[in-house]
């Protein structure tokens, strides 16, 4: 794997105030289109713990870009929860590509033994989708298991019809994850299927993190450190959920990855892979020794930014940064 650029910038005040000695810009190039992006930037904060990240999506806005600010400052300043498992099942995260790259990335996949498949995008449609799942199958063989995420993409009885299908083509589904945009709506297809529902935008950008519990909507919530603002405040959701909790990755580098590891190891109660071998899914990290699975799991421990810095992030999108970073501290 390459190296990832990486930029140093001015602390702003804000955060040195916070603990934060340190802030870099990363820029790292992904291998497949996910999410409708082919690179990832963000930024990592060092304090006296350790490396953070906090990598909004460009589509956030500041005010809910703070929650990822706060659960970089987090990371860097505050002690890790104890941790109650040396070991964290993770998932293989399969983009919207073809059976035979489904295939691959699988095989590739460091042991992994459960596969998360995009279905869903507007790239591709219920006939690709099932291919792709059924190829899962094929590589995974009947002690795999399969997921499937379709991002809030189908009404209803759209996600009623596509997970029968889906079912059938992975000779049986673990879940779905956010088949619908609402609460309401996951409620209702979950009362119209078989297959456990998992509940990921309605957890993340929810106002209320545990709406959907107490709706009886899900089975399951996916918590990401990063969206809820941190390991302490997703650990107060899944006790509040009281469902079982995936923890997953905002697509983070191997730096958030770590944080989120060390969440998913302190959980009390663990039934389900987790969406964290996603550094899988880039052509570069900012360490040399990236959080890749091994026997289909990883181990939890700290990432640290590579040194020295080469200061090679592209200068306009380290400007860009610095920008959004002062308005996010607005919302601190
Ligand atoms: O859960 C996984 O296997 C990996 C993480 C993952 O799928 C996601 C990470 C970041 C943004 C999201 O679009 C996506 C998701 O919806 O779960
Ligand atoms: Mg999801």
């Amino acid at each position: 794997m390459k190296s990832a650029a990486l930029t140093h910038v001015q602390v702003p005040e804000a955060l040195r105030r916070r603990g934060i000695d340190e802030v870099l810009v990363f820029q790292a190039g992904l291998r497949h289109r996910f999410r409708r992006i082919e690179v990832r930037d963000g930024l990592l904060l060092h304090g006296e713990q350790g490396w953070g990240e906090c990598s909004p999506f460009w589509d956030y806005g500041a005010t809910e870009s703070a929650s990822w600010l706060h659960a970089g400052l987090e990371a860097a300043t505050r002690p890790l929860p104890a941790p109650v498992r040396d070991l964290v099942e993770v998932n293989v995260t399969i983009p919207v590509v073809s059976p035979t790259q489904a295939r691959r990335l699988i095989a590739a996949s460091g042991g992994c033994m459960t596969a998360k498949v995009k279905v869903a995008d507007p790239g591709s449609d219920l006939r690709q989708d099932c291919a792709r799942v059924a190829a899962a199958r094929a590589e995974l063989g009947p002690e795999g298991r399969i997921r499937v995420d379709a991002n809030a993409a189908w009404s209803v009885d759209e996600a009623v019809a596509a997970v029968i299908e889906l079912d059938a083509a992975a000779e049986g589904l673990e879940y779905v994850e956010q088949p619908c945009p609402s609460v309401e709506e996951l409620a209702r297809v979950r009362r119209r299927i078989t297959v456990p529902v998992a509940a990921d935008e309605s957890v993340r950008r929810a106002d209320d993190p545990v709406a959907v519990a107490r709706a009886g909507a899900a089975d399951i919530v996916i918590v990401k450190a990063q969206p809820l603002g941190g390991v302490a405040r997703a650990l107060d959701v899944v006790d509040r959920a009281g469902l079982d909790a995936v923890v997953s990755s905002a697509l983070d580098t191997s730096v958030g990855l770590g944080i989120g590891t060390a969440l998913a190891a302190s959980l009390p109660r663990l039934g389900h892979a987790c969406g964290l071998a996603t550094i899988e899914l880039f052509t570069g990290d900012v360490t040399t020794s990236p959080l890749l699975p091994e026997g289909g799991a990883l181990v939890p421990r700290r990432v640290e930014a590579d040194q020295p810095v080469h200061q090679d992030v592209p200068r306009a999108l380290v400007d860009r940064w610095v920008e959004r970073l002062t308005a996010i501290c607005h919302e601190l």
